[in-house]
């Protein structure tokens, strides 16, 4: 009976992730079922011989006096996706206030100190990925620190998703990012023209949203671009997918904030993993995939609970059943 249940689910979840990706050139639906096991491969064992640490020790660069809950829901939904340890580094005004949101968050209040650079580079050996921008701010002292700490994380080889206000900072300096092939950017609708404007000689068809996230990957040097909206496009700059995952009409602030917490864990994971488990395709586009598909997820089963009241705390209590259901039925 338990196992016709789960069998049943297992079908009705193949059917709907069928319907939800699709591919740049016309690909059959086994090409698709087979990009959505690669997520799955991915995804690490839970066994009784690991140490603490090994499944993600993440990073979240941003807190400041006006965001105080962004990097807060990133650095939750590192642990909620699986992560083991989820730091925070923020301005010394943020830390007391991030802490008190929770205990399970290891918090830093380095990022306004002159000796920011420093302090988060000791981190950084010690980190699996490094998400920088939610909640940052546009603050210039504060954005020259993350320069430096951006250039320490490409020395080391640190995995960086960029998001939010780290993407101010990109659409600025786009050499700072430049060709570097373990980044990933999640623009929201906002923050991709912003990087197009500052990045694209030639305007490109607004509404071939595959064309334009690929021809910005490309004059970024081929780093991973994933423009979220109502279907979230990702592209290295060579393929292109796509998500359109049922989630929600809701469009409360945070649900990007959970989505790049998530990626930075689906990053380590799919690096880790190795070319054989991700049967040569790109790590990043996986994990983006992965990230996009969660997240949609989650406020899907967020809305049938809450309806109009949904904010992204009710979608972060759903970061467990909704990976159950996508990536373990
Ligand atoms: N609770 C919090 O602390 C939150 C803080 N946040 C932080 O707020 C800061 C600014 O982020 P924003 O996302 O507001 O960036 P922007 O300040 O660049 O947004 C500019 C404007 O773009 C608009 N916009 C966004 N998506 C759009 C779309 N699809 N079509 C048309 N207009 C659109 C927004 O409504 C906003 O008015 C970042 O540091 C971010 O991380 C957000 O993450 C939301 C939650
Ligand atoms: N119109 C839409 N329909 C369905 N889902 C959407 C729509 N717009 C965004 N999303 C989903 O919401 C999630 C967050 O995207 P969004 O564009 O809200 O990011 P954001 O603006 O950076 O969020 P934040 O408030 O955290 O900064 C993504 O998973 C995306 O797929
Ligand atoms: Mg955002």
């Amino acid at each position: 009976m338990a196992v016709g249940r789960v069998w049943v689910a297992a079908c009705a979840c193949r059917r709907v992730l069928r319907r939800a990706f699709s591919l740049h050139k016309p690909h059959s639906i086994t090409d698709m079922e087979n990009t959505l096991q690669l997520v799955r491969n991915i995804i690490p064992p839970l066994t009784t011989k690991k140490h603490k640490g090994q499944d993600g020790r993440i990073g979240i660069v941003g807190g400041c006096q006006e965001y105080t809950g962004a990097p807060y829901f990133a650095a939750i939904s590192a642990l909620k996706v699986g992560a083991d340890l989820s730091h925070v580094f923020c301005t010394r005004e943020a830390a007391p206030v991030i802490k008190s949101y929770s205990p399970e968050l290891i918090v830093h209040p380095v990022l306004d100190s002159p000796s920011a650079v420093r302090d988060v580079e000791t981190w950084l050996p010690r980190l699996h990925a490094l998400v920088v921008g939610p909640g940052l701010g546009r603050d210039n002292v504060l954005l020259e620190n993350v320069k430096g700490i951006l250039e320490a994380s490409k020395a080391r080889d640190v995995p960086i998703i960029i998001d939010a206000d780290g993407l101010w900072l990109i659409a600025q300096h786009p050499a700072l990012i430049h060709g570097y092939r373990k980044a990933v950017l999640t623009p929201n609708h906002g923050e991709f023209t912003r990087l197009s404007d500052a990045v694209l000689r030639d305007l490109v068809d607004g509404s071939d949203h595959r064309e334009a996230v690929r021809r910005l990957s490309q004059a970024l040097g081929n780093v991973t671009v994933v423009r979220k909206g109502e279907r979230d496009v990702m592209s290295d700059g060579e393929h292109v997918l796509e998500c359109a995952h049922e989630g929600s009409s809701r469009r409360c602030g945070g649900q990007g904030d959970l989505l790049s917490g998530a990626l930075g864990v689906l990053v380590h994971w799919a690096l880790h993993a190795g070319p054989k488990k991700t049967n040569g395709s790109s790590p990043l586009l996986l994990a983006a995939l992965g990230a996009c598909s969660l997240t949609r997820q989650c406020g899907h089963q967020a809305f049938q609970k809450h309806g109009r009241s949904t904010t992204t705390t009710d979608m972060i209590a759903e970061v467990g059943p909704a990976f159950r259901r996508l990536f373990e039925t």
